[in-house]
Parts: structure tokens; sequence; C-alpha cells
């Protein structure tokens, strides 16, 4: 008898459904509220048993369907009905399940069912598993007596033991404000022109950016006109595990609607979850003058204020930013965003100041080199022109790379750690890159006779990348460790003949 436990975003989740057929297997899903149950007929072969959906102390569920079925993610094939209680691809009906017994607390929703699959054999089960909602967590499993535990579960979800959960960026605002655009422009390098053949979203678009380990997160783009405070959309569950929310407003439109409806967001998500840092994006600034562009910030900024204090709710923040996809300023207020989703970046600031202090060095700027944003910089203010000037110097040195460089397996990747650049300004300045990481790049600017210095400035450099390695390091061997800690917990819970004891 095997029993395969999932868990989700609450620690609290009730884990006690246990296996009851000594010859199948039976699959428990227990991500926060939502609960599914599937049997494995015969090796090789799922076959869903019940769907669940728990109101409160009632639920609902259906009997099994006669096809084998894998459930799998939300993707870019499904309607957006997926994510609402419509007729659509749920899975659950009304009815009285007599064993669905401890999950009282559980609430209703559905199980969707999206993707037949061909069998998948227990020993090398890899699944992906979709809710209603777009919640998703992806699992894997290997057998550990005869219990198969999941050992990593990824995607949305906040496992208590587990740091890999990547943070969401919410993109939200309303129709043709700009949200795909920005989207497209900053993380698949489409051309700001491209972006007027860009259909209207119409369900949720999600993405993984991993560029590196201090880079990863996953962006939804929100379709401007789907309304989701509608009673059937579970908000609580997108804004749990959300790490900022950008409201884009369209500066060059009537601005009015696009305020309240920030406010409903912004006091909703707040309530849900305090943590969120909320940005919010004044697009399309292209279109204004400088003056015209200030009064526009003044203004909304006022506005987005007043409202938060007529509803006593000050304490929440809201950061401006002026952007726009035409120039790097979208690229800048993009690398704000992430970096304040960073835990090291205050280490990474103080080794960038100990580094340009000790090296003659101006400016630096710690980039990802796949989306040109920083993740980090030294104290110094950020003047935009030299981050243009970066952000140029990467797209010759990565396009050129790319575009000419050897492949093959000999020749290696064409950006290594021997990938460097220098280019003398006209104004006695020097741009420096150097490669720091697969995915990080290095830019300094510094005079031309702090630049003769070069071999001192080599050797910091030197230092510097192996303190970021140790930075890294660390942070892999608190995730192994944590990893561990977690598979040693649930082994412990766990008795031989397979059943589970709630955890504490
Ligand atoms: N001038 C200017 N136009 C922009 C900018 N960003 C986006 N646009 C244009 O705005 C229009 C709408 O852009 P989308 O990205 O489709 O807007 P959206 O918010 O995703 O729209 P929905 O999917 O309907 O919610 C497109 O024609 C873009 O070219 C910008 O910075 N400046």
């Amino acid at each position: 008898m095997h029993s395969l436990f999932v868990w989700g975003r609450e620690a609290s989740s009730p884990l006690r459904l246990l296996s009851q057929s000594s010859s199948a297997v039976q699959l428990f899903i227990l991500a926060g509220r939502y609960v599914c149950v599937t049997q494995l007929e015969s090796e090789g072969e799922v076959k869903v048993h019940h769907g669940l959906a728990i109101s409160g102390d009632n639920y609902n569920e259906v009997d099994g369907e006669n096809e084998a079925l894998l459930f799998d993610y939300y993707d870019d094939d499904d309607d957006f009905d997926t994510f609402t209680d419509g007729d659509g691809d749920c899975g659950c009906d009304d009815g009285v399940s007599p064993n669905a017994v401890d999950i009282p607390q559980l609430r209703a929703s559905k199980v969707t069912v999206i993707k037949s699959a061909a069998a998948c054999d227990m020993k090398e089960w890899n699944a992906s598993v979709g809710f209603a909602h777009n919640s998703t967590l992806m699992l894997s499993s290997s057998h550990s007596g005869n219990m198969i535990q999941t050992d990593g579960i990824m995607l949305g979800f906040s496992d208590p033991f587990s740091s890999e959960v990547k943070p969401r960026i919410l993109l939200m605002g309303l129709r043709r404000s700009g949200k795909s655009s920005i989207q497209k422009v900053v993380f698949h390098k489409m051309s700001p022109n491209e972006t007027l053949f860009l259909e209207s979203t119409n369900k949720i678009c999600r993405e993984d950016v991993s560029n590196s380990s201090f880079v990863s997160f996953q962006i939804w783009d929100f379709p401007g006109q789907i309304d989701f405070f509608d009673p059937t959309f579970d908000y609580e569950m997108i804004f749990r595990g959300t790490g900022a929310l950008i409201f884009v407003i369209d500066s060059q439109d009537d601005y009015v609607e696009a305020l309240s409806r920030l406010h409903l967001t912004v006091t909703r998500a707040y309530k849900v979850n305090p943590d969120i840092n909320f940005e919010v994006f004044i697009h399309k600034v292209d279109g204004l003058s400088d003056d015209h562009k200030i009064e526009k910030q003044r203004d909304i900024h006022k506005r987005a204020n007043d409202d938060l204090a007529d509803a006593s709710l000050e304490r929440i923040h809201l950061s401006f930013y002026l952007t726009s996809i035409y120039d790097h300023s979208i690229f800048e207020a993009f690398s704000k965003v992430v970096q304040k989703l960073i835990p090291q970046l205050p280490t990474l600031e103080n080794l960038l100041n100990i580094f340009i202090s000790n090296s003659g060095i101006e400016k630096a700027f710690l980039f990802d080199v796949v989306s040109k944003i920083y993740i980090a910089t030294d104290s110094s203010p950020v003047d935009m022109q030299t981050y243009e000037l970066c952000c140029d110097m990467i797209d010759v040195v990565i396009d050129i790379s790319c575009i000419y460089g050897l492949t093959g397996d000999e020749a290696g990747t064409p950006y290594d750690k021997e990938s460097m650049a220098i280019i003398h300004l006209n104004n006695t300045t020097v741009m420096y890159l150097k490669e720091v990481t697969k995915f990080l790049a290095l830019v300094c600017f510094l005079r031309e006779e702090s630049f003769e210095r070069k071999g001192l400035i080599d050797y910091n450099f030197h230092c510097f990348k192996k303190a970021i390695e140790e930075v890294f390091d660390v942070r892999l061997k608190v995730q192994r460790s944590r990893k561990l800690l977690s598979q040693r917990r649930w082994s412990r819970q766990t008795v031989p003949n397979g059943t589970q004891v709630h955890p504490h």
C-alpha cells in the first residue's frame, strides 16, 4: 500500500487522510483548501477516484472518471473559466462523501482536471497538479520503504519546510494600461514597437523567472477586464503568496477609474497579506513633457494616498515610478521592485561598497544579464544615464556573444568567466564589465587614472566574486539542510505501514 501526501500553502493543512485500500495507491492532495483524491487502480494508471470540495462542515463529491487522467496546471491553452466557478473544467459536483473526515476546515473549491494523459509510472512519478484558481504545485516523489514521499514542492505555495518558494509579482491594472507590454519588453526582449500588436490578455499568464539564484520569481499578468473580486475568484489565495503587486496606470489616459481600482486592489490585498510591496507604475510617460510627468506623478501620488488616508489606512506604503517601455525607465523600475524581494540585498550592497571604495571605482552595478535588471548597486545614487549606458553595454556584449560567439562543446558558452569588456568614454570615464556568474555581470564606472591600477581592481574583483559565491553557497546550504530536516521530520511522523500522523 502506498500513500502519497502532497501538502501546500498552509502549515495547518490537515494531513490525516490515509490510504484505505490495500492494493491501490491513493493520492491525497492537501493544498490549503483544496483536496482531491485519486486512486491508482493498477500500476501505470492514475484514475480520479473522488474529487472533493469541502465547505465548512459540508463537502461535495463527484464520482470517479473512467479515463486515465493526470492533473496538470493551468497553461496557455486553458480557458480562463478554469479559474472561476464556471461550469468549464471543474471536476466536482454537489454531493456528500462518506469518507471525507478530518478535514472540516477546508472550504469549497473545485478541482480542475485539465489534461488527459498517458499512464504514469509510480516509481518515476513526476506530476503536475492543478487546482481551481491557478494554484499550482509540482511534485516529484521517490520510494521510501513502502511510503511514497514527496521530495519537492514548487511553484506558488509556501511549503512550511521549503525555502524554494518563488515570490510572486502580480501585474495588475485596467485594460490596455500596458501590463503585457512591460512583461514582454523586460523579460522577452520584445522591441517596444512590437507591443502595438499584442492582443488583449484574457486569462492569467504566469511565468517563471529563474535566471539565477538571486533573481527568481513568478510574474502573473492579469487580464484587465477580469473582475478578480468576483466572489467565485479566490483572491485570498492569489495575494497570500505575493511578494510585490505592480499596479499599472496609463498616464496618457484619464486615471480616475484606475485610482479607484488601485485603492480597491491595495486595500483587499493588504488585508490578506500586509507584507506585499505595493508598486505603482505611472506608465506610458514617453508621451509627456518633463513638467507634465512630475505634475502627473504628484497628482496621482496625492490622490492615491488621500484615498488611503480617508480609509484610515495611512500605514500602507505605495511606491511610485514613472515608466515607459520606450526607454530604460521600465527596467530601472523593475530592478527596484525585484531588489525588494532579494533577501541578500544588504549583503550584496555591502560587498559592492567595499569593492568600489578599495578600487577607486565610482559606481558599480550587479546586473542580471538576461533581463538587464540590476539586482544590486552600491549606495551612491543611481543616475539614469549611467544606467542606460550599462544596459547598452550588456546588450552589446551579450548580443554579440550570442550571435557570433563560438558554440559547441569544445568552445563552451559564449558568455563565460573570461567574458569582460572595456569601453573608454569620451569624458575620461571608463566602463568595465566582468562576468560574475553565468547570469550576473558587474558593470563599473571609473576615471581613466583609476583604471591604470587595473591589476588592483582585478584582484579586488576576484575577492568580490568569491564573496558572492559564498553568499550563494550559504543559501544553498540553508536550503539543503531545511529540505533534509523536513524529510527527517516527515519520515519520523510516518509509521512503517505507510500511515502518517498529524504534524505539529
Ligand atoms: N506610448 C506607450 N505605449 C505603450 C507603453 N506600454 C504599452 N503601450 C501600448 O499600450 C497598448 C496596450 O498594451 P498591453 O500591454 O496590451 O496592455 P495590457 O494592460 O496588457 O492590456 P490587457 O491585456 O487588455 O489588460 C499597446 O498598444 C502597447 O503598445 C508605453 O510605455 N508607452
